[in-house]
């Protein structure tokens, strides 16, 4: 299976999943004075109703909050995308040290980092269906940045105690992720792919320009989750980010001046 370090990395990837050299891939490095802005890109519309929030795991990648998708309680619209896609989980990506761990850089610029919010298209029946087609899914990336202790983040940081290790959930509910967005709603937007394996060419990225914080305590409390489960030699996750792929000819589009 595919992973994070040096046998089953990145590099490797293609090996399994030869799309990951395909024309539009994730990451990206956001270049912002190359970013063309679009005028006829419309704001953000994030509709999300903390009741859809599920549970929280960690799948030995990551750790992901789930959100119940069978109506349109939690959406997004409006921005890049045409009609409604709804909200199917967010997770983040780290690094072991506060100078990496985004998987998108702005100019060479890597944050310690990134938050991902999945959201899939109702024009397709299913999360499943949807993530095999170009225009199948929509995800906005939000930087974190070391500062003062972020308080919407702490409901998900508490949690982490009881997903130490890969397999492990436990029931996450009532709450609202739009508590974790910046004040300001600008993006850089992009077509591009899933980060991890199976690496699917089916995102539309809205990558928020603004980062918000997080304090060098709460990065620990990331750091302390496990890649490996419950009895194996215990493996600290962190440097769960894939590292920028090449543009191959792709405009990147800026909703503000
Ligand atoms: N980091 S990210 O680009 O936001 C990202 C990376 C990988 C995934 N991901 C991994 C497996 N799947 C997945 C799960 C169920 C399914 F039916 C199809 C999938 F692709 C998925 O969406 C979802 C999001
Ligand atoms: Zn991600």
């Amino acid at each position: 299976a595919w992973g994070y370090g040096a046998q089953d990395g990145p590099d490797t990837w293609a090996e399994s999943f030869p799309i990951a050299n395909g024309p539009r891939q994730s990451p990206i490095d956001i270049v912002p004075t190359q970013a063309q802005h679009d005028p006829a890109l419309k704001h953000l519309k994030l509709k999300y109703d903390p009741a859809t929030a599920k549970g929280i795991l960690n799948n030995g990648h990551t750790f992901q909050v789930d959100f119940t998708d069978d109506d349109n309680s939690s959406t997004l619209a409006g921005g890049p995308v045409t009609g409604i896609y709804r909200l199917k989980q967010f997770h983040f990506h780290w690094g072991s040290g506060d100078d990496k761990g985004s998987e998108h850089t702005i100019a060479g610029t890597r944050f310690p980092c990134e938050l991902h919010l999945v959201h899939w298209n109702t024009k397709y029946p299913n999360f499943g269906e949807a993530a095999s087609k170009p225009d199948g899914l929509a995800v906005v990336g939000v930087f974190l940045k070391i500062g003062s202790a972020n308080p919407r983040l702490q409901k998900v940081i508490d949690a982490l105690d009881e997903i130490r290790s890969k397999g492990r959930q436990t029931t996450f509910s009532n709450f609202d992720p739009k508590t974790l967005l910046p004040a300001a709603l600008d993006f850089w937007t992009y077509e591009g792919s899933l980060t991890t394996p199976p690496l699917l060419e089916s995102v539309t990225w809205i990558v928020l320009k603004d980062p918000v914080s997080v304090s060098p305590a709460q990065m620990a409390k990331f750091r302390s989750l496990l890649f490996t489960s419950e009895g194996e030699a215990p493996c600290c996750m962190v440097d769960n980010f894939r590292p920028p792929q090449p543009l191959k000819g792709r405009k990147v589009r800026a909703s503000f001046k």
